[in-house]
């Protein structure tokens, strides 16, 4: 477990965030620009000079109540930023072995195996890094990251600087790492594409405090803090591919929790492949009847379980039950009176294959 209870003052910013974040998996850290989260990410590092309070499964790395700091060189930290600065005149392989300096030898073999194998740097090891992609070099930086056997890796929108296409590249790569490593990972960043993908927990930040912080699907459905994430309020369903229609191009995903099999593109994974689908709430319908001849290819049985007023007075977010998943559907409140929705209310859930996102 990662504790933390920090608080720092800057002219015109405060933060002030206490926090428990598990010891595995890939707790991401969101907000808007500006809310504090590199302020975060740089305290928990020592980077940062907070006040309070940091203990890492059981460790103190900070507590101002008995004067200890433990300084960031001694802390065991891979920091993954935008922009890699790899050494420019060494080799991918020479700028990963420079990342084993600080690891005791015992531990060396192991650490650079499992990052090159994690983030197929293989093939790479002896270029240049002017001669790789802007994706190329930011796995690398990763891998350089964990060669140094880390307890804890802290990511800072690592995939913000790269192009969309780029950025596609990486995501499968980030995915490897959060199904394998053991240690944890805290990632900073205001894409919600990129936190529905990687994240376990979720933390979401708001003017330098902590608006919510759960696991990543409960903290997506609920109804209080994905009012700021507008557009991006959903959420996030995990299931694996069931069967794939070479015909029309697409997947059947089991959801286990879910009331049924969702139908999506393919996504080109094999059944059996675990899979993430975001659905937003704005691509979520409700209707009383389910409709007979519709375009739509996923219609499930639900029932409302909270209405809330949405960041437009024109909207409202509803939330409904189906199965053991919970669905977000963004509507006008006309739409909400015409159909005289209340919480207990039987609906269908109408959520077009296009609109689903892996
Ligand atoms: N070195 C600094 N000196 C003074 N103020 C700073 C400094 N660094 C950041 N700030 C301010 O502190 C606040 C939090 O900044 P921070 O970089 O932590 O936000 P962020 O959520 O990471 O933003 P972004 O997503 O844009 O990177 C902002 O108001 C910022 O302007």
């Amino acid at each position: 477990m990662i504790e933390l209870a920090l608080r720092l003052a800057r002219p015109g910013f405060g933060l002030e965030a206490a926090l428990q974040l598990p010891s595995r998996g890939v707790s991401a850290v969101a907000g808007p620009s500006g809310c504090g989260k590199t302020t975060l990410l740089r305290a928990l590092a020592g980077l940062e000079r907070a006040q309070g309070r940091v203990v890492v499964d059981g460790v103190p790395w900070q507590d101002d109540a008995t004067g200890c700091f433990v300084p960031t060189h001694r802390r065991g930290l891979g920091y993954v930023i935008q922009e890699a600065a790899l050494f420019p005149h060494l080799s991918v392989q020479a700028n990963l072995q420079y990342g084993l300096a600080r690891t005791p030898p015992a531990e060396r073999r192991m650490a650079l195996a499992q990052a090159v194998e994690l983030l197929g740097i293989t093939p790479l090891m002896q270029r240049a890094p002017a001669t790789l992609s802007g994706g190329e070099r930011q796995r690398v930086a990763i891998a350089r990251a964990l060669a140094g056997s880390p307890r804890l890796l802290l990511m800072d929108e690592p995939l913000a600087a790269l192009d969309p296409r780029r950025k596609a590249e990486v995501l499968p790569w980030l995915e490897r790492l959060q199904r394998h490593l053991a240690l944890p990972v805290v990632y900073v960043s205001h894409a919600m594409d990129e936190v529905a993908r990687l994240a376990d927990h979720l933390v979401l930040m708001e003017a330098g405090r902590v608006q919510a912080s759960g696991p990543l699907s409960q903290v997506l459905a609920r109804l209080d803090p994905p009012l700021a994430l507008g557009d991006e309020a959903g959420v996030v369903l995990q299931g694996e591919v069931a069967a794939r229609d070479a015909q029309w191009q697409l997947a059947r995903l089991h959801v286990p929790q879910g009331p049924c099999d969702f139908w999506a593109r393919d996504p080109g994974q094999p059944v059996g492949a675990p899979v993430r689908v975001r659905v937003l709430a704005r691509d979520v319908s409700l209707a009383l009847t389910p409709p007979e001849r519709s375009s739509i290819g996923n219609q499930l049985a639900g029932v409302v379980d909270a209405i809330a007023d949405d960041a437009h007075p024109a909207l409202a977010l509803v939330r409904v039950r189906a199965g053991g998943v919970q669905l977000l559907a963004q509507l006008t409140r006309r739409s909400v009176a015409a159909l005289a929705l209340a919480p207990g209310q039987p609906v269908w859930a109408l959520v077009k294959s296009v609109a689903l996102l892996e």
